[in-house]
């Protein structure tokens, strides 16, 4: 990991480290605060410090009772100008938490308004370790060793620098099913996504940013333990799901899902993230590299849809040309 990355990650750690924390608040918007839920679904697994994710702009209204002194409020934005959660920032700061921004722009107004700033690299060809993942696992782990520490903390972190590889092998065994995906489900108008867990964000995301914002295919993101309460009415023969199954404590809930949707839709995607590969990792460990991993073989099932409806995902009708 590049030095720079090193000494603001230890920055951040070492102010956690020194505080008495009553509880984490994880803050953004869109594909970022997804991003930021796999940490809160960590922290609340491993640590008894309660932990929240919020969008920005609710958690400046609602001003949560528990925020102050003893707060860290870790914010992402990838551009680091999303208003809402700059003004989170301001205002998390103004309460006197301890602010962490994650941003790949530290010179961006989000950066300049928290006290600590973790930068992270995109697409500049750098190791996976200094990208987005690698810079928040590493983040998250390193607070979770300072708060709580244990030696699986330390393993993780050192075994993240497998991530380039784990990326670049994943991609590359999943790519052809990503792409015949594509060409399957190119009419479809409609398409249901569904995950539990740290895969729950996934799915969120997929639905929000990749199939609504970027391919203008309508979705909703469905919990698997929800689905049999209220959506499951919706499946049929032609109804096409997506669903992450995914690898931690939560797995029964998406086979239960799973088993059910394949008996009444000719349509249902299984992203198995257990069947991915997982070299470098130890067994025990798999839990907390599933949810990284996952993100880029799903990202290839967007593409995949991408090129086969010609509707490339940088095509934005109203996201960033004008007031809203
Ligand atoms: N699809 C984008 C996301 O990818 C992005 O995360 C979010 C907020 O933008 P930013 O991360 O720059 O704050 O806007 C949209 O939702």
């Amino acid at each position: 990991m590049k030095t720079e990355h090193v000494n603001q990650i230890t920055e951040a750690v070492n102010a956690v480290k020194a505080m008495d924390v009553k509880n984490f608040y994880f803050v953004a918007c869109g594909g970022s605060m997804a991003s930021l839920a796999t940490g809160d679904y960590f922290l609340n697994r491993e640590l008894d410090i309660p932990s929240r994710v919020y969008t920005s702009n609710e958690f400046v209204h609602v001003d949560p009772k528990g925020l102050g002194e003893n707060s860290v409020v870790i914010l992402r934005s990838h551009s680091g100008t999303t208003p809402e959660t700059v003004e989170a920032a301001k205002f998390a700061r103004s309460k006197g938490a301890v602010t962490i921004a994650v941003s790949m722009e530290v010179e961006s107004p989000l950066c300049q308004a928290a006290e600590y700033v973790v930068h992270y690299n995109y697409k500049d060809g750098s190791d996976a370790i200094d990208g987005e993942t690698g810079v928040y696992f590493s983040l998250i782990f390193g607070i979770l060793n300072a708060v709580s520490p244990n030696e699986k903390y330390d393993r993780v972190l050192k075994q993240l620098s497998h991530l380039e590889n784990l990326f670049e092998t994943n991609k590359k065994n999943t790519f052809d099913r990503a792409f015949e995906y594509g060409k399957e489900n190119k009419r479809e108008k409609i398409i249901y996504t569904m995950g539990s867990g740290a895969y729950y964000h996934q799915a969120y995301s997929f639905t929000s940013c990749l199939l609504m914002e970027m391919l203008w295919i309508h979705s909703n993101a469905i919990h698997s333990g929800e689905f049999f309460h209220g959506p499951f009415e919706i499946t049929d023969f032609d109804v096409p799901f997506l669903i992450i199954k995914g690898d931690g404590p939560t797995r029964p809930l998406d086979e239960r899902a799973i088993n059910f949707a394949e008996k009444f839709s000719n349509k249902v995607e299984v992203v198995d993230v257990a069947e991915l590969d997982y070299t470098g990792v130890d067994e025990d460990l798999r839990e907390y590299f599933g949810p990284a991993i996952a993100g880029v073989v799903l990202r290839q099932y967007a593409d995949g849809l991408a090129e086969h409806t010609g509707h490339p995902l940088s095509v934005r009708r109203y996201m960033w040309k004008m007031e809203y």
